[in-house]
């Protein structure tokens, strides 16, 4: 079977049960409609039962960061729609300059390679992945005897997934690691500006939407303003947030927001830590006394350290990715802004360059935003329209 019906099939066909799935659903809805009337009663009586509010911690009940108000619960929208909505950007212009160069030349040759490497050099896949590929690509219609360069469009997807996951070619998500034993704990950095803080957000949110307890520590006491926004996103969120004032050492607030983590129950703690790049002695021993307090605090933790990088950055980025790696063992990267952008393609240049895994992707500024990274969904979302046409195409036919 083609690459483009196998990800069709994976992501676009209806799974089997999907209407059952609608009708529970349905049911769902009603439930929860009735639980808010029922919600409405009781607070009628709210002056008769002031104490009962207090007794219950700001993260009991996890609830939507702004249920019914800024955010209008949605029908929630598939991995495949997400990732070809963000993705817009990168696959309007890579879709059309493969399509352009199909159109040039109709036979497979060394000249339409040279294009084909420049295509994706311009997407900023990144000059050794580039290589690879092409090399993959050479060697892939040669054993299968393309002149075609049409029959390429569907080898190049194949090729770029399975560049990221490597040669296992073991297509796992890349989800992010949990502690089975109690406090799951996230140690989040990067530069300021990249998106860190509406990242935090975005994860506390997700975690919560899955039924887990978050707690948030503001370890970014060096950025003005950093604390307060944290702090925003907390009460949006109803997760509690544990900080300290402006310039107070940040190791001390980590080990509060532990302390405080654990005596909530939380399942997770996500910590912020102040990204500054102009002085690496700094930033490596304030991030090397963080997770000194995390690790002396609870063993095996913490579970991820996460880079955030803004892709619209591009190189810049990837030197950032760098810098940091150099200074902490990081564990995975955040790719913001993706939907910003048309050199999709960092996300590869990353895996390829880096050896980091890319586990989460931003999508957009919405709240739910936020992706588990599924390099299939990813080269869906490249492909999406190529996928379809074949599909018209084979249908016309
Ligand atoms: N389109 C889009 N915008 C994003 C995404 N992630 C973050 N942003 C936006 O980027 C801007 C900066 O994000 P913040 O989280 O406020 O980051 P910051 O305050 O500049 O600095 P840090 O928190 O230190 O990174 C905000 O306007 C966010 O809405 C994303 O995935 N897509």
């Amino acid at each position: 079977m083609g690459f483009f019906k196998k990800l069709k099939e994976k992501f676009v066909v209806e799974p089997e049960g999907k209407e059952e799935n609608d009708e529970r659903k349905e049911e769902l809805e009603v439930e929860k409609e009735s639980e808010l009337e029922a919600d409405d009663s009781t607070s009628e009586l709210e002056g008769e039962t002031e104490s009962v509010e207090e007794e219950i911690p700001s993260d009991e009940e996890p609830t939507l960061p702004s249920e019914g108000e800024e955010e209008p619960l949605q029908e929630e929208e598939s991995i495949a729609s997400k990732f070809k909505n963000g993705l817009a950007k990168t696959r309007n212009s890579f879709t059309s300059k493969i399509n352009d160069l199909v159109a040039r030349y109709r036979t497979v040759d060394e000249d339409f390679f040279e294009e084909l490497e420049e295509v994706l050099i311009s997407a900023d896949v990144g000059v050794s992945a580039v290589m690879e590929i092409i090399e993959e690509l050479e060697m892939e219609v040669k054993r299968q005897n393309i002149k075609d360069t049409k029959q390429v469009k569907e080898v190049i997807s194949e090729k770029l997934v399975e560049l990221y996951y490597g040669n296992d070619n073991q297509q796992n998500i890349e989800e992010l690691k949990q502690n089975p034993e109690g406090l799951t704990v996230y140690l989040i950095v990067g530069v300021n500006g990249v998106g860190k803080t509406t990242t935090i957000g975005k994860l506390a949110h997700q975690l919560q939407s899955e039924g887990k307890k978050v707690t948030l520590a503001a370890g970014d006491t060096f950025r003005a303003g950093a604390i307060e926004q944290l702090d925003e996103w907390g009460k949006r969120a109803n997760v509690h947030v544990v900080k300290h004032t402006e310039g107070s050492d940040p190791a001390a607030v980590i080990y509060d927001g532990i302390q405080s983590a654990k005596s909530r129950k939380s399942d997770v703690l996500i910590c912020d830590t102040a990204g500054r790049l102009q002085n690496k002695v700094n930033l490596m021993n304030e991030l090397s006394k963080v997770k000194r307090v995390i690790e002396r605090e609870i063993p095996g933790a913490p579970h991820e350290v996460l880079l955030v990088l803004d892709a619209t950055t591009g190189q810049n980025a990837m030197s950032q990715a760098k810098t940091f790696s150099e200074s902490t063992d990081v564990s995975g990267i955040v790719l913001t802004k993706l939907d910003g952008t048309a050199k999709g393609g960092i996300v590869l240049a990353i895996r390829n360059e880096l050896e980091i895994p890319v586990k989460l992707v931003g999508l957009g500024e919405k709240v739910t935003d936020l992706e588990t990274f599924d390099a299939n969904a990813f080269v869906y979302g490249l492909f999406a329209d190529m996928i379809e046409d074949q599909e018209n195409e084979e249908e016309e036919f």
